[in-house]
């Protein structure tokens, strides 16, 4: 692990021993770039995201929770993803390069704190080589009362042409893509394909009882400040989610896993 920076964003650097990397920003934990060992990079970031903390990154893989989108009074996506964590413990295990980073109430803005007043702990677990990508999300319920959240692994994978693209595990058929798309899947299988000029990957979750597929296609994109007028057609996003809002009750621990590997 070394000490980097992403834009203006404090980041860590993850390097495997079988030459794969991974760069993950403090300011969400926000994966930003998962490299093979090749030095190709499998993450869509735009050349318009915000990279000093005034906005979530445009890309990668934002940590959503405790609200999905607009689902809720809270800031759309919940505060994961604008909040400053902390790397908690990092290191090389099974051949992967791994780091965690931990959030809790504490760490929160004041006034995010106070729109959300419930003692939580999230750890996210990143790990990568060359082969798969593994992260897990753990959600802790320290307070006295249970609340309802929602999270996610928002990811922005990057593909050559969206007009290419193939998903198969959400729908019955297999998921192409002529427009705008915005759907949630709730109690998926657990297992989806993702066919792209970029190769043929395999996405496996655990806990993440549901998944999201979105692009926004022209004419949204245009209308996102902080994303390219054709940058809609470089990445597809599949977003392993609990949806609910799922309860947790004091003490108790949920999980989520998520996998990336070539199929
Ligand atoms: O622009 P953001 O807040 O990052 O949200 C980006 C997108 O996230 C999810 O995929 C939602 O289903 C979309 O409705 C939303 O547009």
């Amino acid at each position: 692990m070394t000490n980097t920076e992403y834009g203006h964003l404090p980041a860590v650097r993850l390097s495997a021993p079988d030459g794969a990397q991974a760069t993950i920003t403090l300011f969400g934990a926000h994966l930003v770039s998962w490299k093979g060992a090749q030095g190709h990079e499998r993450l869509f970031v735009s050349a318009k995201s915000a990279l000093d903390g005034s906005a979530a990154i445009r890309g990668g893989v934002p940590v959503v929770f405790p609200q999905f989108a607009e689902r809720g009074p809270l800031i759309k996506h919940g505060f994961a993803r604008v909040s400053n964590w902390r790397m908690t413990a990092s290191g090389i295990e099974d051949g992967a390069a791994f780091a965690l980073f931990e959030l809790n109430q504490s760490d929160l803005a004041p006034e995010l704190a106070a729109a959300w007043p419930h003692a939580f702990a999230l750890a996210l677990r990143v790990a990568v080589r060359d082969s798969e990508l593994a992260m897990s999300l753990e959600v802790r319920n320290d307070g006295a009362q249970a609340f309802p959240f929602a999270a996610a692994l928002h990811t922005y994978h990057l593909v050559d042409d969206i007009a290419a693209v193939r998903i198969i595990g959400v729908e019955p058929a297999a998921l192409t893509f002529t427009g705008k798309h915005d759907q949630p899947y709730e109690g998926i299988a657990g297992t989806v394909f993702l066919e792209s000029g970029a190769g043929k990957l395999k996405l496996e979750q655990k806990g993440f009882t549901d998944a999201v597929v979105w692009n926004p296609w022209a004419a949204d994109a245009a209308a996102i400040p902080d994303m390219g007028d054709d940058e809609y057609r470089r990445f597809v996003c599949i977003e392993p989610a609990r949806l609910g809002p799922a309860t947790l009750d004091p003490c108790a621990v949920w999980r989520g896993e998520y996998r990336v590997t070539p199929a």
